[in-house]
């Protein structure tokens, strides 16, 4: 969520665009609800964005259960594997301009265009370029309910408030298992709304 608000106050024209998004499909006289979210998919693309390049859980571990070959590399049984979701997702051979933060890539204001890229990528598990959530037998059995609680947090705080900091937001990561910011997100919240019932 920090990382979410972060990259929007450093590209205002995303998060005008986010909130022009809420204040279309939702309105102005009342909160947002899990059940708005469906119709926000400029916000599900910036939530994807976010998990792209910065994954809570960058690291999978896994055991080999047993000898296989990757490539040149022999694994043998019982090997301790380190997946590093974090480079995978990262990597220029599977994304355009990897590092920056782009939740175009992911969205269409065209409702019906069908294509193959990661406009229909989805972040459980079934596209190995974007594991947020691990994938297989023990990846993440919390994946819905926290893309629910992300999605709704999100969106009722762009709804909600202007965000402001004092000149450009610094995106250093800290030391940690679960990529935490270097810093944590100082802003200013301004009311958008009077009337909302809270
Ligand atoms: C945005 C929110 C979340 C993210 C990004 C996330 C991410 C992850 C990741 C990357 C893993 C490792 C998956 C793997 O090794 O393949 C994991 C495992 C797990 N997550 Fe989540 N998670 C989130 C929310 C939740 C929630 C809300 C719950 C519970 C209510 C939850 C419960 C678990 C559990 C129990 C595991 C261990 C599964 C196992 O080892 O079999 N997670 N999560």
């Amino acid at each position: 969520m920090e990382w979410a608000l972060a990259e929007l106050i450093n590209n205002p024209k995303m998060m005008k665009k986010a909130m022009e998004e809420i204040d279309n499909a939702v309105g102005k006289t009342r909160l947002v609800e899990e059940s708005d979210v469906a119709n926000l998919p400029y916000i599900q693309a910036i939530i994807k964005e976010t998990l792209r390049l910065h994954p809570p859980g960058p690291i999978l571990i896994r055991e080999a259960s047993e000898t296989c070959s990757i490539d040149d590399y022999e694994i043998k049984e019982k090997t301790r594997l380190l997946i590093n979701v974090w480079a995978i997702s990262r990597d220029p051979n599977h994304w355009e301009s990897p590092f920056e933060f782009k939740p175009e890539r992911f969205y269409s204001d065209d409702k019906n265009e069908i294509s193959n890229n990661a406009k229909n990528m989805d972040v459980r598990g079934q596209h190995f370029q974007l594991l947020p959530f691990g994938s297989g037998r023990r990846g993440c059995p919390g994946t819905t309910l926290g893309l629910q609680v992300v999605h709704t947090s999100l969106a009722s705080i762009i709804q909600c408030f202007d965000l402001k900091t004092d000149g450009i937001v610094d995106m250093s990561e800290g030391p940690g298992l679960t990529l935490p910011r270097a810093h944590s997100l100082v802003c200013v919240l301004k009311a958008r709304h009077s009337q909302l019932p809270l």
